[in-house]
């Protein structure tokens, strides 16, 4: 295998990052980077921290009162913690998409428009629909609801509202797009659909894709993170981590000693 494991341009840096729940450490002293051209997907036991870390990215985690930060995570070099940093710009750059499909209850068209409007980012009505078709092109859903955007996003299959959901970070212009289990809760031709996207998506966006299921991973990854207990145990290039893990506990997980 001739990739590189170390990424050539690293999109966002993560050294030495742990996260508390008060008095309960619940990641450990993890360094990371994550690149522009793949996809990044973190794996682990249930309760090993994939979503903690993963809220640290974009943070997420400020929104939980309990939770504390340390260490240092860069974004293009910039530090996303510093003071300075304005938490609703970072987190246009750096989007998210939850386990549980979550559009606003207003049209398909107010779901992706919403962002772009409150980011200033159209001087125009035709500018902004322009945004909020490419938007949804460009998130899989268009052909489905061209004719029917002022419809309510709720009312969309679980699939839809999904990718309606993807359609929204994208519509800000972010670079980096994170996933917490996006298909978890969807059958399996949505979750394909998910899947097919993340592919087509990769390269114009730094994705990081948490997920319980290592077929999913290593379907849409190129780059996977087992963790576990909080540590990050492994980093490397998917197809090597699965066939031949350099660590102990990554083969007892990929094995299904423990799930
Ligand atoms: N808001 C919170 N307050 C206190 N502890 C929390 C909170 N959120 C998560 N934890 C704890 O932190 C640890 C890591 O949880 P986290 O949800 O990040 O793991 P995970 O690997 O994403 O798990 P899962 O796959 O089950 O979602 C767990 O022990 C969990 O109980």
């Amino acid at each position: 295998m001739s990739e590189p494991t170390t990424p050539t341009r690293p999109k966002m840096t993560a050294r030495d990052v742990s996260v508390f729940y008060g008095a309960k450490q619940a990641i450990r002293n993890v360094s990371i980077d994550v690149d522009m051209e793949n996809v990044t997907a973190f794996i682990g036991p249930s309760g090993c921290g994939k979503s903690t870390f993963l809220r640290t990215l974009n943070r997420m985690n400020d929104t939980i009162g309990n939770a504390r930060v340390e260490g240092r995570i860069a974004l293009d070099g910039e530090d996303i913690y510093a003071p300075e940093m304005d938490v609703v710009q970072l987190r246009a750059r750096v989007g998210m998409v939850f386990q549980k499909p979550n559009p606003f209850p207003k049209s398909i068209f107010e779901n992706v428009a919403y962002g772009p409007r409150i980011h200033g980012l159209s001087r125009s009505k035709s500018e902004l629909e322009g945004i909020v078709e490419q938007s949804l092109r460009r998130a899989g859903l268009w052909d489905e609801v061209k004719d029917r955007l002022s419809d309510s996003g709720t009312a969309l299959s679980g699939g839809q509202q999904q990718r309606l959901c993807i359609a929204r970070a994208i519509a800000v212009d972010p670079e980096v797009i994170l996933m917490d289990e996006p298909a978890s809760a969807l059958d399996p031709i949505a979750t394909a659909k998910i899947e097919e996207l993340i592919h087509e998506l990769r390269g114009r966006y730094a994705i990081v894709i948490v997920t319980h299921n290592m077929q999913q991973a290593a379907r849409v990854s190129q780059r996977t993170a087992f963790f576990h207990l909080g540590e990050l145990i492994e980093y490397g290039v998917t197809s090597e981590l699965f066939t031949n893990p350099r660590q102990e506990r990554t083969k007892d997980y990929i094995t299904g000693r423990y799930g």
